[in-house]
């Protein structure tokens, strides 16, 4: 499907709060298409996670999909996770350095402390409601991509 063109550092969209998806749009052609273009896009792009805000739709969906990379060679190899109104319930207080990229910021890459665990709840496309918990680089990329649909780039965190 349809690679979009993803927002650059700079541009307003990526400073906004996003607003959730809406329970009518659960199950709807228009959120399974968003999912499968913000896939496209990720892939290529070659990233490990994309927010919604980066194909200029400010709404609280994202898409985390770990795989092994010369930075985290030890990485899990996870198939892509879609998350719709994600929400970190606990962060916990260990945390843990590691090197972050983004596709908005594409010639920049920087040391960002994240929680080394978290729990997160989020919706699926079909609306059930899932709480699972994530450790190490899927964690991370959880986090980098919540903070993008709050307005916020890794580069403020460095
Ligand atoms: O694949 C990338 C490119 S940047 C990337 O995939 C971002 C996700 C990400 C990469 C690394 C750490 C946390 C999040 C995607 C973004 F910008 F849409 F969120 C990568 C960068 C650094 C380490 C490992 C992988
Ligand atoms: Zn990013």
């Amino acid at each position: 499907s349809a690679v979009l063109p993803v927002a650059q550092r700079g541009e307003i969209i990526l400073t906004l709060k996003a607003v959730p998806v809406a329970a009518s749009e659960f199950n709807s052609p228009w959120l399974e298409q968003l999912a499968q273009a913000m896939q496209a896009t990720m892939l290529a792009r070659n990233g490990v996670g994309i927010a919604a805000p980066q194909v200029y739709v400010s709404k609280r969906v994202i898409i985390v999909a770990s795989r092994p990379n010369p930075r985290y060679p030890d990485a899990p190899d996870m198939a892509a996770v879609v998350m719709v109104n994600p929400e970190i319930l606990q962060f916990s207080k260990e945390t843990c350095l590691g090197e972050e990229g983004c596709l908005s910021v594409p010639d920049e890459r920087g040391t960002v402390a994240r929680a080394q665990r978290i729990i997160v709840r989020y919706f699926t496309l079909h609306g059930e409601s899932v709480e699972a918990t994530y450790e190490g680089f899927p964690a991370r990329i959880v986090q980098h991509e919540v903070d993008h649909l709050d307005g916020v780039l890794f580069v403020e965190r460095l």
